[in-house]
């Protein structure tokens, strides 16, 4: 029934303020109220319907892309949503975010201008970043070829300076060197920024960033020596198809000098290579940026994920029922609901190691400001551990919510094979997971090895400094309730990280070539990466779920004993029973518009069954009682039997 809260029930359980837990989750009150205003924008406006876009075409729904995208700007323009002329402004970013559509714009605010901001000279940015801003230009990030993506070093592309000219030629020299991923390229990009190997009368200085024009201004086709195109549809029907990955090759195209980035390291008139007195790293300073921006994301993807998965698992009923009385809720099933409860909890910790990464990131950016690079290692392992961490659990997140939810999960009306198709790249882009957690495990052996030179671990390896405590310890848990208690779990995350890491640290010592070693031990090290991220983001529920699934590392590390362990999951259940009236409402607080969420399962109302009935007629295979192909391919069949059975 229309205008009924089939979910009311449901909602008068909490026993909490669903109104004070949306400031929470948004931020504060203003961010709330910023987002509710643009969320309910985006919704009503018919540009921006997306209930139709699983059944276009790759064409169509590309086109629907760029009208959605140039739609988003006049709206930000004539809404004066940002005070200047950019899109960078939070209130930009949400409209961009509420549309929810990949589009070639998230790599040029989110890749291309962050690039120049933060490579570019300040001569440079003042130059390009007004015409980026007012997208006079549209820019992409052509980092990825197709012969390499995680292995930067190991990029081919070319820019070799041409002294006579004052230019750089930027070449592909093979075909592995063609650019093969990077978002908008494939059809709107203007310009991108190029890395490539700069070369100077014949010596390699490694990869830089370039800026270069691919297509005309004018008539939008690509410059001389400019080979370019999409790379093919990918995973998922609509899902990231929206957005036009490309290939690009150069053939001797020439650009200015001065298109070379040039805060990091430069090269003069007469051909000289002068790096700046800052770490050579700071060239990969976009990633760092995203991998944080990603972190963030996390929460928001698993989020609504959750939220279809618990509304509908309050309105779905299987078995139980008596004397012809109503069925089971599925979410009061016990494995229901420890499948589910750990990932709204998730969900939260996620929204919260996002803020606190976005804390460190500023942190980090004002100390590079200043030149002090000192805590440039720990944002680099915590944004790729914390990326890594948290797209995996979302990713496997998603997939469990579309279980969750039986076989009307794998419509594509619950929203939930689009969410996932979407974002599981996110394990992939801005560096693949296990290359991510391979760096964390770097810093942690090195952190390790560093202790006996007295050197004091910092920021999230302060544990560290406590080792021989750490290398005593038992946990003292005699009862379930001792689990409740912050620290007594923290001590466990602690003595568990700990203990991997020095495992680790050990093993590679028995090795006389230590990159050997490192190769060797890489699977262990993966662990003891995830351990240490696990322990940056333990909170209550979440955190002895996780020690439930690990428990196997908490056991073999000495850390607790079995029965500490069945006690954490006994403890687990009474907490589960806690969130159990509380779960509706706690996915209210995410306050998604139904437009957003884009799931019928996971409705506001909770009106599932007639609109998911209404939704099938839809289909354009409904359009007629008889298909198309009756006639040539079912009718002669039949017949054929027709005549089989008279024979
Ligand atoms: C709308 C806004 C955006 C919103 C965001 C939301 C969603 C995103 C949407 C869509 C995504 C779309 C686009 C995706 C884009 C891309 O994917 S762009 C391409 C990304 N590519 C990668 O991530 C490549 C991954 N590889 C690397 O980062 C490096 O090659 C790797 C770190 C693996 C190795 O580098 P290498 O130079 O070979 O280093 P070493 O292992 O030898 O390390 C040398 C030292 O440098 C330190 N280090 C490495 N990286 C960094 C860094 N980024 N910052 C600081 N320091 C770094 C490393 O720790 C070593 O230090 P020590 O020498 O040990 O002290
Ligand atoms: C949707 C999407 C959008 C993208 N957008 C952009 C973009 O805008 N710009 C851009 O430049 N790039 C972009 N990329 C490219 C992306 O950054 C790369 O695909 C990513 O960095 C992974 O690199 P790769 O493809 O070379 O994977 P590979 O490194 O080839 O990975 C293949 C396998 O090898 C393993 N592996 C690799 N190295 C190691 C190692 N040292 N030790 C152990 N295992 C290893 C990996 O774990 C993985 O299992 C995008 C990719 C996708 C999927």
């Amino acid at each position: 029934m229309e205008g009924v809260d089939h979910l009311a029930f449901e909602r008068n359980k909490a026993q909490f303020d669903v109104d004070e837990m949306k400031i929470v989750w948004a931020g504060s009150r203003e961010d709330f109220e910023l987002s509710d205003r643009i969320s309910r924008l985006v919704a009503s406006d018919p540009v921006f319907r997306k209930d139709d876009r699983a059944a276009l075409g790759r064409k169509e729904l590309f086109k629907n892309t760029l009208r959605k995208a140039a739609h988003a700007w006049k709206r930000v323009i004539e809404l004066r949503l940002s005070g200047e002329f950019s899109a960078l402004e939070p209130e930009a970013y949400k409209l961009r975010a509420f549309v929810d559509q990949p589009a070639f714009t998230d790599l040029h605010w989110g890749m291309f201008v962050p690039a120049i901001q933060g490579q570019g000279t300040d001569e440079q940015q003042q130059k390009w970043l007004p015409l980026a801003y007012r997208m006079q230009i549209i820019g992409c990030y052509a980092q990825t070829e197709l012969g390499h993506g995680s292995n930067v070093q190991g990029l081919e592309t070319t820019a070799t300076f041409d002294p006579k000219t004052d230019e750089f030629v930027i070449h592909s020299p093979t075909l592995t060197s063609s650019k093969w991923w990077p978002g908008g390229l494939g059809k709107v990009s203007t310009h991108a920024v190029v890395y490539a190997r700069l070369i100077i009368d014949g010596q390699d200085y490694g990869v830089h960033g370039f800026i270069v024009q691919l297509r005309s201004l004018d008539d939008h086709l690509p410059l001389p020596g400019i080979t370019i195109g999409d790379i093919g549809m990918k995973f998922g029907n609509a899902a990231y198809n929206t957005m036009d990955n490309g290939v690009l090759t150069f053939d001797h195209v020439r650009i200015p000098r001065n298109q070379m980035l040039m805060r990091v390291s430069q090269v003069t008139r007469e051909g000289k290579y002068v790096h700046s007195n800052v770490p050579r790293q700071l060239v990969y300073g976009t990633m760092v940026y995203v991998r944080q921006k990603i972190v963030a994301d996390a929460s928001v993807a698993l989020s609504r994920a959750v939220c279809i998965a618990t509304r509908y698992s309050a309105v779905r009923r299987q078995f139980g029922s008596h004397n012809g009385g109503l069925e089971t809720q599925v979410i009061d099933y016990k494995t229901q609901q420890s499948r589910l409860f750990p990932l709204l909890a998730s969900a939260y910790a996620f929204r919260f190691v996002g803020e606190w990464l976005l804390w460190l990131y500023t942190d980090v950016t004002e100390r590079l400001k200043a030149k002090d690079f000192s805590t440039l290692p720990e944002a680099h392992a915590c944004t790729a551990g914390l990326k890594s961490l948290t797209t995996t659990a979302t990713a496997d997140g998603i997939e469990e919510c579309r279980k969750l939810c039986g076989g009307h999960g794998y419509l594509c009306s619950s929203g939930l094979p689009e969410l996932f198709a979407v974002y599981v790249p996110a394990c992939t882009y801005e560096g693949d997971n296990i290359v991510l957690l391979l760096q964390v495990a770097r810093h942690l052996v090195k952190t390790v090895s560093q202790l006996s030179t007295g050197n004091k671990p910092v920021g999230t390896t302060a544990y560290m400094a406590r080792l021989e405590q750490l290398l005593q310890y038992h946990s003292d848990v005699k009862k379930a309730e001792d689990w409740l208690k912050p620290n007594v779990v923290l001590e466990a995350f602690e003595a568990r990280a700990a203990r991997m890491c020095v495992a680790c640290a050990q093993n590679l010592s028995k090795f006389s070539n230590p990159e050997e070693g490192f190769q060797e031990l890489a699977a262990d090290l993966v662990e003891a990466a995830v351990a240490h991220c696990q322990l940056i983001v333990v909170s209550n529920v979440y955190a002895l779920s996780l020690l439930h699934k690990h428990l196997g590392d908490f056991i073999s590390t000495g850390c607790i004993d079995p029965k500490q362990g069945s006690l954490a999951n006994e403890q687990l259940r009474n907490l589960y029973s806690q969130v159990r009236p509380n779960a509706v409402a706690l996915v209210d607080a995410y306050n998604y518009t139904d437009h957003y969420l884009g799931s019928i399962l996971g409705r506001y109302d909770g009106n599932v069954y007639p609109k998911l009935y209404e939704e099938a007629w839809k289909d354009p295979l409904n359009d007629s009682i008889v298909p198309d192909g009756f006639k040539e391919y079912i009718q002669p069949l039949l017949k054929q039997q027709l005549r089989n059975a008279r024979l």
